[in-house]
Order: C-alpha cells, then structure tokens, then sequence
C-alpha cells in the first residue's frame, strides 16, 4: 500500500495530465477527517475530500487481479460502450420516449470474465464498466475486507448529519479512461477511491441553469444534455456562465458528494483500471424551511413540478408546449 506522501506526489502529477474544459474550475478542499473545517463543510453539505478515514483501508489490496482471485464466481453487471462514456439511463422510464436508444447495454458475467474482457481489449473495441452493488455472493475475503471497512466512522458521520439508512455500496471497476458524465444523485455519497486515480468535475445545485438536465420523465432524467467535449453555446448559452470545482482521488481517499451535487468522473487516462466502492445514504429530512430557499430545495421542487405537470397530462409530448406556453413571453 502506497504511503500517504507517495499517493500526494502522485495527485500533483495526475492533476497536471488531467483535461482542461472550457469553464473554470476550482480544487475542492483537502482536509484529514479529523479536522473541525471537515466537519463543517460536511454539516454544510459542501464537498471534501477526507484523508485518514481509514474507511477503506481493508480494502486498498482491491487490484482488479486481486479481486478476480478472491470475489468468486458470482455474475456482475458490466456495462459496455462504443466510447469511453457511460451515460446513465433508466430503463423504467425507457416507454415514456419510445425513440429513445440507449447508449449502453450492459450484461452479467463472472468478474474473471470481465477482467478477461479487458485484458485483451483492442483500440476500436468497446469499453467496459462494471457496477454493481456489493451482496453477499462475494468470496470469504472479499466478505472479511467489507467487514472491516471503518464502519464505525460513517455511521457516526449519518448519525451526527442525520442522513438516512445507507442504500448501497457500489463496486466500480473502471477501464483506464472511463467516464461517466455529468449528472446529480438523490442521495449523498461517500465516495472511497481504492485502486487507482479517478478526477470528479463537480457543480453546485445553483448551477442546474447552466447544466440543461433531461426531462424528468425521459430516461436520461438527472443527466445533463451537455456534451462537456462538444459544448452546444447555441443550444446551451448558459454553458457559458459554468462554474466547476475539481477533486482528484487517489487510493485510501473519500470524497463526500452532497446531494443534488452535480459530477463528472473520470477514472484519469493512462493510470491504468480504477476500483471504487461509493456510500449511498438516504438525504435526511428537511428540519425545517428556512428561507430563501437553498439551490437544491428548488431543485427538488423543480422536479416535483415536473412529476406533476407529466403526470396531470398523462402524454410526455403535452408538457413542452405547456410549460412553454406558462412561461415563454411571461416569465422570459
Ligand atoms: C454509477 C455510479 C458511478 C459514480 C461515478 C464513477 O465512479 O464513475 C457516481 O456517479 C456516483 O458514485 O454517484
Ligand atoms: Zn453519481
């Protein structure tokens, strides 16, 4: 296991080969888990990178060989791609747009099989990504590092953010160069790094005008439409106004993702696969309204109204042109 200065001089170089984008972006604290500032930012629902947690620790032996010899011969899903981006689709959602054609498949297979997959890869070939929640068809090892992940620690962190239950913990074993582009959760995440370097883009809440999400009946619902290789300013003026913040991972980080938070992932081109274990949690409830109202409460309304308008009309093709009607001249 890398010592902590190996992994930072390695974050120094990784940040110089990471790509630029057209908008501005600004690192996100650095801090170890023990620091007042971290817990603040945390309170705050502000992005941190945390150093220390030990929250992995078990965990960071996880190379992609490694696991091929100790997960054992459960199927996994793996998602493949004609490129290098995995743009996130739901498939319930798949018949309210019926010209809708998904920019993945995925399928399930042995984690050897997948690992096999990308061994032999060719340049021209599709990439592949596998994602899938950790259960109880891992091997014994697998079994005993997950037991001493530091649950301790993110338990007290739900318990003092009175977030919910904890949902899912998300195995992602990335090809060198993956990505997966920019959307928001409903849930917050801690997002531990185990293998490897991945670079998040992330955008606060306020910036939903300027990330153009799909409807949110359509399929690509909390994704943005926004090619950040091929900006659309014409389609996309606001684009423009795009202000990111940036975080590079290495093995043993977690970054907490706060809800609503918008993100890009890259596992970084050139350091090789990447292994990636997130913490989905339930947000908490709203103690109580305080206004004005914070970016992501309106957010969250945003989409209450949408729900509400697809579901009044009952046909996806009738809500354009009524929103569109109640704001188009009024409100612009
Ligand atoms: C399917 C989840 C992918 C992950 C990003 C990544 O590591 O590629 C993410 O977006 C998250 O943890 O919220
Ligand atoms: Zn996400």
């Amino acid at each position: 296991m890398a010592s902590a200065s190996v992994v930072d001089s390695q974050l120094n170089e990784v940040a110089t080969k990471v790509k630029q984008y057209h908008f501005p972006v600004e690192s996100i604290p650095r801090l170890s888990y023990d620091d007042p500032e971290a817990e603040r930012l945390i309170r705050n629902e502000e992005p941190v990178i945390l150093t220390g947690t030990n929250l992995v620790a078990s965990a960071l032996q996880w190379s992609p060989e490694y696991l091929s010899n100790n997960i054992g011969h459960g199927t996994y899903t793996v998602y493949s791609s004609k490129n290098h981006k995995f743009l996130y689709y739901d498939d319930k959602k798949i018949c309210k747009v019926p010209t809708f054609t998904p920019p993945t498949t995925h399928q399930d297979m042995t984690f050897q099989d997948f690992l096999n997959k990308v061994t032999e890869w060719k340049e021209g070939e599709p990439y592949n990504y596998l994602q899938q929640s950790l259960n109880d068809s891992v091997g014994p090892q697998i079994v005993q590092d997950f037991a001493a992940f530091n649950w301790k620690w993110i338990s007290d962190e739900r318990a003092k953010n009175n977030w919910g239950a904890l949902t899912s913990n998300l195995l992602l074993v990335g090809m060198d160069g993956v990505v997966t582009p920019v959307h928001y959760d409903e849930q917050q995440n801690f997002f531990a790094q185990v293998h490897g370097f991945k670079r998040f883009l992330l955008f606060d809440p306020s910036m939903f005008g300027c990330l153009y999400p799909y409807p949110v009946f359509h399929p690509h619902d909390r994704q943005s439409q926004v090619d950040f290789d091929n900006p659309d300013f014409d389609r996309f003026p606001r684009l423009r106004e795009l202000k990111g913040r940036q975080a590079i991972l290495g093995p043993g980080d977690v970054l907490y993702l706060p809800v609503y938070w918008w993100h890009q992932v890259e596992s970084v081109p050139g350091y090789g696969m990447t292994v990636s274990v997130n913490f989905w949690y339930k947000s908490g409830p709203t103690e109580k309204i305080v206004y004005p109202l914070k970016p992501h409460q309106k957010v969250a309304m945003m989409r209450n109204i949408e729900k509400m308008i697809t579901e009044a009309l009952n046909n996806p093709e009738e809500v354009p042109p009524l929103l569109q009607d109640m704001v188009l001249g009024r409100y612009t």
